[in-house]
């Protein structure tokens, strides 16, 4: 057994991927501000309002691909068809612009690379010194190349991410159902899995699936809202708990 890594009972950790053990949050946000940015233009016209950060937080960040689509453009009274997973990249149906933004992240994955947090590559080595179980809980379909491209795979023992939530027809976060699967995988009850977060969605997924521990991953400076949406504890980087000031 390693140092303490969570609260006594836990003995299972649901890790969300972008954001909280990869910088590739950054990269997400990128590419959406690339294709809605280009789709409003087009739409909005002389009434054009950029994509922000703030629109990102709430209704894309940690939520499946079709779902941050359909959550910005309601939110300036656009709806598009639907269309159909295949759809290509300039359809605009909701699944076309999802492709386009898919399209602009994988240029920029190409570009820039993956990049592990380095307190979270310490954190995923101290649970597994403790013997807890780790899944990786994501949304996005690109899950599994980004913990590989990270050098993480070796740590996960469950993967549920946005190709698993389509197959399996799951509810995306901030529904509990992705978080609840992992912990299923591992064979753990929700009140022995702890969530980490970086998401609104997530630390909402994580509080409405009765987890026994909710940590918000605070990188851009929302740690009050982390909470207010359920986060137990907020740290601006996973190596803090390890430094004692938490569990
Ligand atoms: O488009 P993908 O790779 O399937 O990812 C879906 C979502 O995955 C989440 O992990 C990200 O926080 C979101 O920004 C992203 O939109």
């Amino acid at each position: 057994m390693g140092q303490r890594v969570a609260p006594e009972g836990i003995t299972a950790c649901l890790f969300d991927l972008d954001g909280v053990l990869t910088s590739t949050a950054a990269q997400h946000m990128a590419a959406w501000k690339q294709t809605f940015d280009a789709f409003l233009r087009e739409h909005e016209r002389e009434r054009f309002r950029p994509f922000t950060e703030t629109d990102y937080v709430e209704y894309v960040d940690g939520r499946p691909r079709a779902d941050g689509v359909r959550q910005f453009l309601a939110s300036r009274g656009i709806t598009l068809p639907e269309g159909g997973h295949d759809d290509p990249p300039t359809a605009d149906t909701v699944y076309g612009v999802g492709n386009r933004k898919n399209d602009a992240l994988l240029k920029i994955i190409q570009e820039h690379g993956v990049t592990p947090y380095p307190g979270s590559v310490r954190y995923l080595e101290a649970v597994r010194d403790a013997g807890l179980a780790v899944a990786v809980v994501t949304s996005s379909e690109n899950g599994a190349s980004v913990l590989d491209a990270a050098g993480l795979s070796r740590f996960v023992q469950a993967r549920i991410d946005g190709l698993v939530i389509n197959r399996q027809k799951l509810r995306g976060k901030p529904e509990p159902d992705s978080f609840l699967a992992g912990a299923k995988a591992l064979g753990a009850n929700p009140a022995q899995a702890a969530v980490f977060e970086d998401a609104l969605a997530g630390v909402q997924a994580g509080r409405a699936g009765g987890f026994g521990w909710v940590v918000g991953v605070d990188r851009t400076h929302h740690a009050d809202e982390l909470r207010a949406h359920g986060a137990d504890i907020v740290v601006s980087d996973l190596a803090e708990i390890l430094e004692g000031v938490t569990p």
